[in-house]
C-alpha cells in the first residue's frame, strides 16, 4: 500500500514512457495527479480542483493506464478511482471521500464526448433535443418512456448520453445506466447460460434499481425471446416506480413489424420523437464544431464540399472529415479542395451508388467497442484496441475491396501479414464466439443498413 505512495512518481513516469505520452499531455493531465489512498484494492487518485472540467476525460483516458501500470508494478490487481480535491471532506479527520459522483458516473457507461453542449441543434432534431432536455431536467416526470427513433448515425445515441450526463451533473446521487441492446442481450444470455440463480438476481438488481435506464437500439432486443421477456419486466418495474426509461430505435413502434402489442402500447405511453437527416446548415454547423478540436484552420470550401455531398448520416459526415485530415497527414500535404476530393473519391461518387470506406468502418467499429478511432489506427498494443482493430481488418476485407496492403496503410502503416493474421483471427473466432458474431452483425447493419 505504502509502496504505491512511495513509488507514485515512478508510476507516473512509467505511464509516460509505456504509453508514449508527449510532454504536453503528461504535464497537462498526469503530472498533477496525486496519490490519495488504497482501500479494498481500489487506488484513489486526487485530481486538482481546477481540473474539475476534465474529470471525465481523465477518468476515461487514463484510468486503464494507471490500472495496468500499478497492477504490474505491484504484482497485485488494483482498481482505480478518481476524486476531485475539493470533494475530499476537509472537516473530516479521516479525510472521508465523497466519491458518489465518480462511482455513479463510472457505472453509468457514458461517453464523455456525447453531451448536450457538443450536440448541434437543427430543424431536424429540435424536437428530439428539447424532449431529451425536458426528460434530463425532470427524470421520471416529463415523458416516460422517451422513445427516440431515426435512421443510422443521426444522433440518437448522442442525445441519450447527453441525458445521462445532465442527470448526473444535476444530481450525483442518481443511478444512471446506459446500455446497448447488444450488451443487455449478452448479459441476459450469459446469466441464463450460467444456470446460476445468483447471476440472474444480480442482473435484475443492476437493471431494476436504477433511476434512469437508457437502452439503445431496442429493435435488436425485439424477437429475442428471453431477452425481450427480461426487458419487459425491467420496463414494468422501473416504470411503475416512476423511474425514467429512454429507448432508441430505427423505427417508430407502429412500424416495427414483429413488435408485440404489449410492447407497442408501452412504448407509446410517453413521448415518441423522430430525428430526421440534417439539412445543409446543420451539416455545416456539425462539421465546424467537429473541426474545433483540429489544430489547423480549414477552409470553408472544404466544409461546403463535404456538406453538399454527404447528406444522410452524421457518422459519415464526421468520417469524411476525419478521412481528409488523415489523408493530408499521411501524405504530408495541406488540405485543399483537390486533396479533399482525392481523399473522398471512394465515398463521393456523384452518379454512382455510395461505397463503404475503411474510415467509415473504423468509425462504426470504434463506436461499438467504445474506443477512439485514433486508437484503432495507432500502434498501441493494449488489449482493448487489438480486437476492434482486427474487426476493422476483417470488415475491410469482407465489405470493401481494399487490399491487405492498403488496409495496413490505413491502420497505421502495418505490414500486410499483420492484416492477414487479423482477418484470419476473427474468421476463426467467429466459428465459436456468439457474442462477437452478434456484435459484428450489428456493426454490419450500421455500416450498411440496406
Ligand atoms: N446534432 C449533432 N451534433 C453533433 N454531433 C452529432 C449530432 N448528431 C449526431 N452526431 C454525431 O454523429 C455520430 C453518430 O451519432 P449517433 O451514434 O448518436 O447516431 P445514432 O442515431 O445513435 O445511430 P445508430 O442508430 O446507427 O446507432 C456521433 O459521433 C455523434 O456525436
Amino acid at each position: 500500500m505504502d509502496s504505491i505512495k512511495e513509488n507514485w512518481e515512478l508510476i507516473k513516469q512509467t505511464i509516460k514512457k509505456e504509453y508514449d505520452l508527449s510532454n504536453i499531455s503528461y504535464n497537462t493531465w498526469v503530472a498533477n495527479l496525486n496519490f490519495y489512498s488504497v482501500e479494498k484494492d481500489v487506488v484513489t487518485i486526487l485530481i486538482p480542483s481546477d481540473q474539475a472540467h476534465a474529470l471525465s476525460y481523465i477518468t476515461n483516458k487514463y484510468k486503464s493506464y494507471f490500472q495496468v501500470t500499478i497492477t504490474e508494478m505491484m504484482d497485485h490487481e488494483y482498481d482505480i478511482s478518481f476524486i476531485l480535491e475539493k470533494d475530499v471532506d476537509e472537516n473530516d479527520n479521516s479525510m472521508a471521500l465523497k466519491p458518489q459522483y465518480n462511482i455513479n458516473y463510472e457505472k453509468a457507461n457514458l461517453n464523455p464526448k456525447y453531451r448536450f453542449d457538443t450536440f448541434v441543434v437543427g430543424s431536424n432534431n429540435k424536437f428530439a433535443h428539447s424532449a431529451s432536455l425536458a426528460v434530463a431536467e425532470s427524470p421520471g416526470e416529463a415523458y416516460n418512456p422517451l422513445y427516440l427513433y431515426g435512421g443510422a448515425g443521426l444522433g440518437k445515441t448522442h442525445l441519450m448520453h447527453s441525458i445521462g450526463h445532465f442527470v448526473l451533473n444535476q444530481n450525483p446521487n442518481m443511478k444512471v445506466l446506459y446500455v446497448t441492446s447488444e450488451q443487455f442481450t449478452n448479459e441476459v444470455i450469459e446469466s441464463i447460460r450460467s444456470g446460476n440463480a445468483a447471476a440472474m438476481t444480480k442482473l435484475r438488481e443492476k437493471y431494476r434499481t436504477v433511476d434512469v435506464l437508457l437502452i439503445d437500439d431496442v429493435q435488436f432486443i425485439i424477437g429475442k425471446e428471453s431477452t425481450q421477456e427480461e426487458f419487459f419486466h425491467t420496463f414494468n418495474v422501473l416504470h411503475s416506480s416512476g423511474k425514467q426509461i429512454i429507448l432508441s430505435s430505427d423505427k417508430p413502434p407502429k412500424e416495427m413489424e414483429t413488435l408485440e402489442e404489449r410492447f407497442r402500447s408501452r412504448f407509446e405511453w410517453g413521448l415518441i420523437s423522430d430525428i430526421q437527416p440534417p439539412d445543409y446548415e446543420t451539416r455545416m454547423a456539425i462539421l465546424k464544431k467537429n473541426a474545433e478540436s483540429y489544430s489547423k484552420e480549414v477552409d470553408n470550401e472544404i466544409f461546403k464540399y463535404i456538406a453538399t455531398n454527404i447528406k444522410s448520416n452524421i457518422r459519415e459526415l464526421e468520417g469524411a472529415f476525419n478521412k481528409i485530415i488523415a489523408f493530408s497527414k499521411l501524405n504530408n500535404v495541406d488540405i485543399t479542395l483537390d486533396i479533399a476530393e482525392e481523399a473522398l473519391k471512394d465515398i463521393i461518387y456523384p452518379d454512382k451508388p455510395k461505397e463503404i470506406s475503411p474510415s467509415f468502418i473504423i468509425n462504426v467499429v470504434s463506436e461499438q467497442f467504445g474506443v477512439n478511432p485514433e486508437d484503432i489506427t495507432s500502434k498501441k498494443r493494449n488489449s482493448e484496441f487489438v480486437e476492434p482493430r482486427q474487426v476493422v481488418m476483417y470488415l475491410c476485407r469482407s465489405m470493401t475491396d481494399t487490399s491487405y496492403q492498403n488496409i495496413g496503410k490505413i491502420l497505421g502503416k502495418k505490414d500486410h501479414t499483420t492484416i492477414i493474421h487479423g482477418v484470419n483471427k476473427i474468421t476463426e473466432e467467429l466459428k465459436n464466439n456468439e457474442e462477437l458474431k452478434n456484435k459484428i452483425e450489428i456493426i454490419r447493419k450500421k455500416i450498411n443498413p440496406s
